[in-house]
């Protein structure tokens, strides 16, 4: 299932941080969100998740506005990772992702076969499955991650809606993760702040800065040195990964964009 958003307009207090912003996260396809901080990213991706409601525009699931839809319905086909990672769950690790069912059940009823399968399978796919019995608050931010991912999983969505996945997890487990989502080919929304392992994860990119789109398209032709000085602010060469090809992002860290490069090396 495809996701256009139309439009978009979304505020907080009549402040409004996402103005007018157009996207199409295209069935089957990883679509990245990239942009510097405050601009919008995560706002973007509540309103996919109908945490926020926008002050105009639409978010359409299959042709369909997802605020027309019940909650209940639009949870069967849209899961998400927050960036608000409740620590607050007295539960344990496989209780957390069993609430992945939820838009599944019906008041009260128990778990069946089916759902248990699909908990082990969405425990296994981020390799949890041998903390399924301790306690979430007992996990480290990158173990709390993967399961909360598992969750989104145990959903069985259609859609996946991902406000930085990667955080908090080691480079083995980002590499895991991304690999796994390109596995899994559903619709998937993640924003992302790596913009290498954006370059490499993802089939389209959209550039959002102060709210609007200001860039979209596959990553080589979006992640260009004028574009990150025009949404980063930094310096920045784009080569060709040595092993993959992908695009590669080489940052100046010595200098933000517009200062005078510096070539000499300080010990
Ligand atoms: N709950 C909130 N109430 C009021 N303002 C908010 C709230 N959440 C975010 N904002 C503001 O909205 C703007 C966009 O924030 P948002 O979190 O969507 O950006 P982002 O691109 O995800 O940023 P980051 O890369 O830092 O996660 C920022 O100016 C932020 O301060």
């Amino acid at each position: 299932m495809r996701i256009d958003i139309e439009n978009l307009h979304v505020a907080y207090a009549g402040r409004t941080v996402v103005a007018g912003a157009h996207l199409i996260a295209a069935e089957g396809e990883i679509t990245g969100l990239v942009g510097p901080n405050g601009s919008g990213k995560s706002t973007l991706l509540r309103t996919v998740y109908r945490h926020l409601k926008p002050s105009a525009g639409r978010v359409l699931l299959a042709g369909t506005d997802i605020r027309r839809m019940a909650p209940v319905e639009s949870a069967r086909h849209i899961a998400a990772l927050p960036q608000e990672r409740g620590s607050d769950f007295e539960l344990t690790v496989r209780e957390v992702v069993a609430m992945g069912r939820t838009p599944y059940k019906r008041a009260f009823a128990g778990e069946d076969a089916q759902d248990r399968d699909t908990v082990a399978g969405a425990l296994a796919d981020v390799g949890m499955e041998d903390h399924a019995g301790r306690r979430f608050t007992a996990l480290s931010g990158g173990e709390r991650q993967r399961v909360l991912l598992a969750r989104a999983f145990a959903q069985n969505p259609d859609v996946l809606v991902l406000d930085e996945p990667t955080n908090h997890l080691d480079v083995r487990h980002q590499v895991e993760l991304l690999a796994l989502l390109r596995a899994q080919r559903r619709t998937t929304l993640v924003s992302l702040h790596d913009l290498n392992a954006a370059a490499s994860a993802c089939d389209r990119l959209h550039v959002l800065h102060a709210g609007a789109v200001i860039a979209s398209g596959p990553p080589r032709e979006v992640l260009t040195p004028d574009l990150m000085a025009e949404a980063f602010g930094v310096r920045a060469a784009v080569v060709e990964h040595p092993l993959t090809g992908d695009p590669l992002i080489a940052f100046d860290h010595r200098a933000p964009a517009g200062a005078e490069p510096t070539t000499e090396c300080h010990r």
